[in-house]
C-alpha cells in the first residue's frame, strides 16, 4: 500500500518568519498520519522551518539543488548542504526551473542521481505544454522526460523516488487537468517505471499530480488508482487551504 504524499511547493514566497508562522499554523490544524505532509520552502527558510516542523510529522524539502557536492558555482546549493540541515526531500526539474533557468533533461538527470546518492528523496517533476497536449504528443513527451531523468538510476533506488506529473498549462492557471486525464497520464508513467525498474518496485513508487490542486478537487484526483498524492503551489501558501487539502 502506498502512503499518500502531499507536498506544498512554496516557490518564491514567504520570508523566514512568515515560513515559520505557516508551519506553526499548519501543525495546529493537521494531526494525522494517513497522509505524508511535506513543505518545500525557499532555501533561506529551511533552518527555521525544519526546527518548527520537528516532531510534528511534517516533512521538509528544498525546491532545487546543484548536483555537485561543492565548487565554484555562485548562487547554488549542494546536496551536502541540504542533508546537513536535515532536509528529506528535494524538488527536481520543476517546469519553472526548466523554463526560466534553462534546466535540461541532462541536468535534471544529474540532480536526481545526486539526490539519491546523498539519501535525499527527489520529487521529480515532468509535464507537457498546452501546445504539446493539443498536438496529441503529451504522453510521448512526458514519457521521454521520465526516461531521460531516470537514465542510469538503479532500480533499487526507485523506492526513494517521488514523481510528480504537472502539466504546465495547469500550473497557477486555475485549470486543473481532469482527474481522468491526470490519472491516465500517471498510469502511463507507472507503466514506464515498470519497464525501467521492474513491476514490484514500480508499484511502490508514489506518483503525484500537480497543477491548481485545491480542496475542491483533491478527493476526485486521489480516487484514481495511480495518483498517490499532489504537489501543491498556490493553495499551500495558507494553512487553512493547505490543511483542507491534507485532510481530504
Ligand atoms: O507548480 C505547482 C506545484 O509545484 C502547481 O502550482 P499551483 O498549485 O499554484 O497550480
Amino acid at each position: 500500500m502506498r502512503k499518500p504524499i502531499i507536498a506544498g511547493n512554496w516557490k518564491m514566497f514567504k520570508t523566514p518568519d512568515q515560513a515559520v508562522s505557516l508551519v506553526n499554523e499548519l501543525k495546529e490544524l493537521v494531526h494525522q498520519d494517513q497522509v505524508e505532509a511535506v513543505v518545500c520552502p525557499p532555501f533561506v527558510d529551511l533552518p527555521g522551518v525544519l526546527q518548527a516542523a520537528e516532531k510534528t510529522g511534517i516533512k521538509v524539502g528544498a525546491q532545487n539543488m546543484h548536483w555537485e557536492n561543492e565548487g565554484a558555482f555562485t548562487g547554488e546549493i549542494s546536496p551536502l548542504m541540504l542533508t546537513a540541515l536535515g532536509c528529506e526531500y528535494v524538488i527536481i526539474g520543476h517546469s519553472e526551473r526548466r523554463q526560466y533557468f534553462a534546466e535540461t533533461d541532462e541536468t535534471v538527470n544529474l540532480k536526481v542521481k545526486a539526490a539519491l546518492h546523498h539519501g535525499l528523496k527527489p520529487i521529480l517533476c515532468v509535464g507537457e505544454t498546452l501546445e504539446q497536449r493539443e498536438a496529441g504528443i503529451a504522453e510521448t513527451w512526458v514519457e521521454g522526460q521520465v526516461r531521460k531523468a531516470l537514465a542510469d538510476v538503479l532500480p533499487q533506488d526507485g523506492e526513494q523516488l517521488i514523481l510528480a506529473y504537472e502539466p504546465i498549462w495547469a500550473i497557477g492557471t486555475g485549470k486543473t487537468a481532469t482527474a481522468d486525464d491526470a490519472g491516465k497520464m500517471l498510469t502511463h508513467i507507472r507503466g514506464v517505471l515498470k519497464e525501467l525498474f521492474g513491476m514490484e518496485m514500480a508499484e511502490q513508487i508514489r506518483l503525484q499530480y500537480g497543477g491548481s490542486v485545491k480542496a475542491e478537487n483533491i478527493k476526485e484526483l486521489m480516487e484514481k488508482p495511480d495518483i498517490d498524492g499532489a504537489l501543491v503551489g498556490g493553495a499551500s501558501l495558507k494553512a487553512e487551504t493547505f490543511s483542507r487539502i491534507l485532510l481530504f
